[in-house]
């Protein structure tokens, strides 16, 4: 019988069938991060039980850790204490961490994919709802809770219902000046942010095969947005191509077989879904978000929509709010905002080809008078790379501060928070109320529309700036 991707890597991982149409599955990479691991850890220690298979559990320090030049731990005593607790649960599990120091450190969701251990047909568990990230490489990845987290330490399995089916066909190819971030903040603001609830999404079509690794992963990062705990898409040369060599993966001889097995993880071509989406790509024009929901989309050259005509009657008072929170009126338009900083970071849009296409923008420019950028790499090897070519001075040049990697202002954990009702301009996923910090006002946006915002001081993107001065 034809096969969904999602088909093959369950059928492949269940080790049984338990009541209640639940499955047992065994899980092949587990990751952690200090801020859920923690506490993880210290439950399966405090029931004595040992971490089943630590080879396949690797840890990182990302959301509580200090993005200042040269920091070691937290920027408070509490957050230093969480990053010792993670070093010591982590030593005495015996399961690798990617400390401050070591050279592999960054976002979690960053590192899985840049080291190699993050790979075609497996399954992927994280207690952080954006692991559907490393779905983009035709993994079975979704974020898992801490009681979860607890049972796949100790277990190395997970209890789970299967998900149904839904693939998103990206028709066509985008228009020049479209990324992936713009993508799918389009099909969010299309379908709404329940739309996946229950589904596990593949992403297919011309559009989404045109796309390199980085920015398959920005797409998948943000399904959890649409509600789906899973995002995927089939493996294929670009996968295969990012893959190789990298630290955890397969190398020589055991490469060209994984590649054979690899192949065989996509879906059939027969295969049905429980629903499909067809997106004409080419409509697709640069994205912004203007309230408070990843749902509550604009493009940049369009105003700021009217609740009282411009939704359905249900979303009517929730447009209302989120308007009054942004201080936005509808009609405005989307690029006459004033903005008061502007955050490329997070695990959306914090690779190397993301500070690429932001620097492209700001080579030659810089950021408005009062403006405030922060630059922050999702990996140190993202970090190194960008300097070795010289990103990092393109960016402090243009104004811009150059951190240390971390989730940082994406979620101001560590501290790094957008002041009461100042408004940023941030490439992450999520535009909450007090998101970034009590009062802050947040707009999604491509690490493009990042850079030409920061340049004009309001809402922007690269075609709307004045050419450079020669
Ligand atoms: C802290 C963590 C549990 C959380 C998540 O699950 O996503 C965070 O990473 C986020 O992005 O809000
Ligand atoms: S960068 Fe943001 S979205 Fe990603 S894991 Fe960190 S806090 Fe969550």
């Amino acid at each position: 019988m034809p096969a969904t991707m999602l088909d093959k890597i369950w059928d492949a991982h269940v080790i049984a069938s338990l009541p209640g149409e639940v499955s047992l599955l065994h899980v092949d990479r587990h990751l952690m991060h200090e801020l859920t691991g923690v506490e993880a850890l210290r439950k399966v220690a405090g029931r004595q039980l040992p971490v089943r298979d630590p080879a396949l559990t690797f840890a990182t320090l990302d959301h509580v850790t200090s993005t200042l030049p040269l920091a070691r731990d937290g920027d408070e005593p509490w957050s230093t204490r969480m990053i010792q607790a993670m070093r010591a649960e982590s030593r005495a599990h015996r399961i690798p961490l990617f400390d401050v120091d070591d050279g592999r450190k960054g976002i979690v969701h960053v590192i899985g994919p840049e080291l190699g251990l993050t790979l075609p047909g497996l399954t992927v568990v994280c207690g952080d709802s954006h692991t559907c990230t490393h779905g983009a490489f035709g993994a079975l990845a979704w974020g898992i809770g801490s009681s979860e987290v607890a049972h796949v330490l100790a277990t190395q399995t997970i209890r789970q219902r299967k998900p149904k089916s839904m693939r998103v066909n990206f028709h066509g190819a985008v228009t020049e000046g479209v990324t992936a971030k713009d993508m799918i903040l389009h099909l969010i603001g299309k379908l709404g942010t329940a739309a996946g609830t229950g589904f596990a999404i593949e992403y297919a079509g011309p559009a989404i095969r045109a796309l390199d690794m980085e920015a398959r992963m920005t797409l998948c990062n943000l399904s959890i947005e649409l509600g789906a705990r899973q995002g995927m898409i089939a493996p294929d040369e670009v996968t295969f191509r990012y893959i190789e060599g990298r630290e955890f993966a397969p190398q020589g001889t055991m490469f060209d077989r994984a590649i054979e097995a690899w192949r065989s993880v996509a879906s059939d071509d027969t295969a049905s879904f429980d629903h499909e989406v067809d997106i004409d790509s080419a409509a697709i024009r640069p994205t912004v978000t203007w309230g408070t929901s990843p749902e509550h989309v604009a493009a940049i050259d369009a105003i700021v929509p009217d609740p009282d005509h411009d939704c359905d009657p249900g979303a009517r008072a929730a447009w209302h709010r989120a308007l009054a929170y942004m201080r936005l009126e509808p009609g405005q338009p989307i690029n006459t905002i004033p903005i008061d900083r502007v955050f490329i970071g997070s695990c959306t849009n914090s690779r190397l080809s993301d500070l690429r296409e932001a620097a492209s923008v700001l080579q030659g420019r810089h950021i408005a008078a009062g403006r405030v950028g922060w630059v922050v790499p999702g990996s140190l090897q993202v970090k190194r790379d960008a300097e070795r070519e010289g990103l990092d001075k393109v960016f402090t040049r243009a104004g811009f501060e150059w951190r240390e990697p971390g989730c940082s202002m994406c979620v101001g954990a560590n501290g790094d928070m957008v002041a009461p009702g100042q408004r940023c301009v941030s490439t992450s996923n999520r535009n909450f109320v007090g998101r970034q910090g009590p009062g802050a006002l947040t707009h999604l946006a491509s690490p493009a529309i990042a850079a030409a915002s920061a340049v004009a001081g309001h809402l922007a993107a690269p075609n709307m700036l004045p050419e450079r001065r020669p």
